[in-house]
C-alpha cells in the first residue's frame, strides 16, 4: 500500500503516516494530498486535521470540501517541538504556520527580535536551517541527526506553548473504500441556507439520540458572507441505526445543499 502525505521526509505527517505504511512518497500541500488521493494516485493520503492548541488546519478542511475521498482512520499523536540551527546566531525562524503558532510564547519570550517565516512544513523549515546559519528551524528532534555530517543542532527541546501539544492526523482513501464500521464517523455539511436556528436544528438529531458530538467547525463557504460548511464529527458508527437516522434528518435539513459522509473509523495513538 502506498500513502502520500506533506513533506518533506521527516514531518509530523510522515512520522504519523509511517503508522500506516512504509512506502510514503510526498506532496508539499495539503491540498495536493487530498487532489492525489481523490484522483486514485494513492491508496491513502494523510493529512492533519486538528491541533490541540492551535485548532483546526484549515487548508484540509476546504480540501475535504473541494475533493471527495473517504476517511478510514485517525492518528493522534503528542507533537513536541525544537528549535534546531547550526548555531545559536540566527535571526529567522522557520516552520509551519502551524507549528510557529504552537510555539508562539515561547518565540516571544526567547526570540522576541526574530522574523517568523511561515513555510510549507516544518522539514522544510529545517531544511532552510540546514543550508542557512541565518536561519532556525521549528520541528521534531530527529531531523537534527540525518546524517553523521550533520551540523544542526538541537538549541531547545519542548518548546511547544503546553506539553499536551496533540495533532489529529486524518487517513484518507478513494470514495469506494468508505466505511460504515468504526467508533467514529465525520460528516461534512453544506446547508445552503441561513435561517436563524439552523445550526441549532443541524445538532439536535445528534443530541435527540445520544450521540456525542467531538467537534463542530464552520468554514465560510467562499460563496458569500454569512454562508458556511460545517465539519461535523461524531462517536457513533455509520452501521448504527441512530447515526443513519440522525443523519437523514441532517439531509432534510440541508435539502437545498449537500450532505457528505466521509465515513466510519478508529483511532490510533502513535508517539
Ligand atoms: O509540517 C509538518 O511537519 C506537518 O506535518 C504539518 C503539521 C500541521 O499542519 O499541523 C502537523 C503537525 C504539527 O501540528 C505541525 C505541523
Amino acid at each position: 500500500m502506498q500513502a502520500v502525505t506533506l513533506g518533506p521526509e521527516g514531518t509530523y505527517s510522515h512520522r504519523a503516516a509511517s503508522a500506516v505504511t512504509d512506502d510514503v512518497d510526498f506532496r508539499e500541500s495539503v491540498t495536493a494530498i487530498v487532489e492525489a488521493v481523490a484522483d486514485g494516485e494513492f491508496d491513502r493520503g494523510v493529512v492533519p486535521i486538528e491541533n490541540s492548541i492551535e485548532g483546526s488546519v484549515t487548508e484540509t478542511l476546504d480540501a475535504l470540501t473541494d475533493r471527495e475521498v473517504a476517511a478510514v482512520q485517525e492518528i493522534v499523536t503528542p507533537i513536541r517541538h525544537a528549535l534546531l540551527a547550526r548555531g545559536e546566531d540566527f535571526s529567522v525562524v522557520a516552520s509551519h504556520s502551524q507549528a510557529l503558532a504552537q510555539c508562539r510564547s515561547y518565540l516571544e519570550s526567547e526570540y522576541p527580535d526574530a522574523e517568523l517565516e511561515a513555510v510549507a512544513s516544518t522539514a522544510r523549515g529545517v531544511e532552510h536551517a540546514r543550508e542557512n546559519p541565518d536561519v532556525a528551524g521549528i520541528g521534531h528532534p530527529a531531523n537534527a541527526h540525518e546524517n553523521e555530517a550533520d551540523d544542526l543542532r538541537v538549541i531547545a527541546e519542548g518548546i511547544q506553548d503546553r506539553t499536551s501539544n496533540a495533532t489529529r492526523f486524518l487517513v484518507i482513501a478513494p470514495t469506494d473504500e468508505r466505511s460504515d464500521a468504526g467508533g467514529k464517523s465525520s460528516l461534512v455539511v453544506y446547508p445552503n441556507a441561513n435561517y436563524p436556528g439552523l445550526l441549532l436544528e443541524l445538532l439536535e438529531p445528534f443530541a435527540d439520540r445520544d450521540i456525542n458530538l467531538t467537534r463542530v467547525e464552520s468554514r465560510p463557504s467562499g460563496e458569500r458572507l454569512g454562508d458556511y460548511v460545517f465539519h461535523v464529527d461524531f462517536e457513533a458508527g455509520l452501521y448504527e441505526d441512530r447515526a443513519q437516522a440522525a443523519i437523514a434528518d441532517v439531509e432534510d435539513i440541508a435539502e437545498k445543499g449537500w450532505v457528505r459522509k466521509l465515513g466510519s473509523y478508529d483511532t490510533e495513538h502513535v508517539v
